[in-house]
């Protein structure tokens, strides 16, 4: 649980511009809400928050990789709970404006120092990291799930977590979701299961 007044009161504004946006969403038109997708926040949500923070903090997994940051509310919770473990975060984003929102954020809480943000596309990131990561949240556009799963191949710790969001939600991902799913477990190296929480997450942990 967050237990940092700074980190809950940052993470409750960004809860409540996302229920605002989710407002402003349902309103505007498909094609306008696509077409401004960048603006939104598009965040993992307060039960994903909570469980990834809790397996950071009973697993003591320190070395954490983060594949889409946003505007930096699933940071948040990973940089949180990094400290608690003495552990740092690696985060990835496309969008430099989203970036520099979100070092204001971790600065604004005292939480620069655990995480170091790479700009860019994700894919050529993980390429040219070398781990090992005890967790990775995945968490960018849904067609690059499966590339991003196979740039991780041996970059994964013994026992490491991948974390993969919009499993169940929004629909329109439902192929995207399930082509994810049946990759990571045909990996033959790693136990994975589907959990109703959030947006819905597969949670998949390379064995030990
Ligand atoms: C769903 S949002 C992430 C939300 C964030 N994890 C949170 O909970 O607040 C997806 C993000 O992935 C980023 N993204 C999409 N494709 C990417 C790529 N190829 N490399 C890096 N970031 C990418 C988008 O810019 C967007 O900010």
């Amino acid at each position: 649980m967050i237990v940092d007044p700074a980190v809950r009161a940052a993470l409750d504004t960004m809860e409540e511009r996302w229920a605002r946006e989710q407002r402003e969403q349902a309103r505007i038109p498909r094609e306008e809400a696509y077409a401004r997708v960048d603006e939104f926040l598009l965040p993992i949500g307060p039960e994903t928050g909570r469980l990834i923070h809790d397996l950071i903090r009973q697993g003591g997994l320190k070395s954490i990789l983060e594949v889409g940051s946003s505007y930096g509310y699933s940071t948040l919770w990973l940089a949180d709970a990094a400290r608690a473990v003495d552990g740092c975060v690696t985060s990835l984003e496309l969008h430099a404006g989203k970036i520099a929102a979100a070092r204001e954020t971790l600065a604004e809480v005292g939480l620069a120092n655990r995480v170091d943000f790479i700009a860019g596309d994700a894919l050529a990131s993980i390429h040219a990291l070398t781990g090992p990561f005890d967790l990775v949240l995945i968490d960018l556009w849904k067609d690059l799930y499966i590339p991003c799963l196979d740039r991780l191949g041996g970059k994964l710790a013994a026992g490491a977590i991948i974390v993969a969001d919009n499993m169940l939600f929004p629909p329109e991902n439902a192929d995207n979701a399930a082509a994810y799913r049946r990759a990571v477990r045909a990996r033959g190296d790693m136990d994975s299961v589907l959990l109703p929480i959030g947006a819905g997450i597969e949670i998949s942990r390379k064995h030990g």
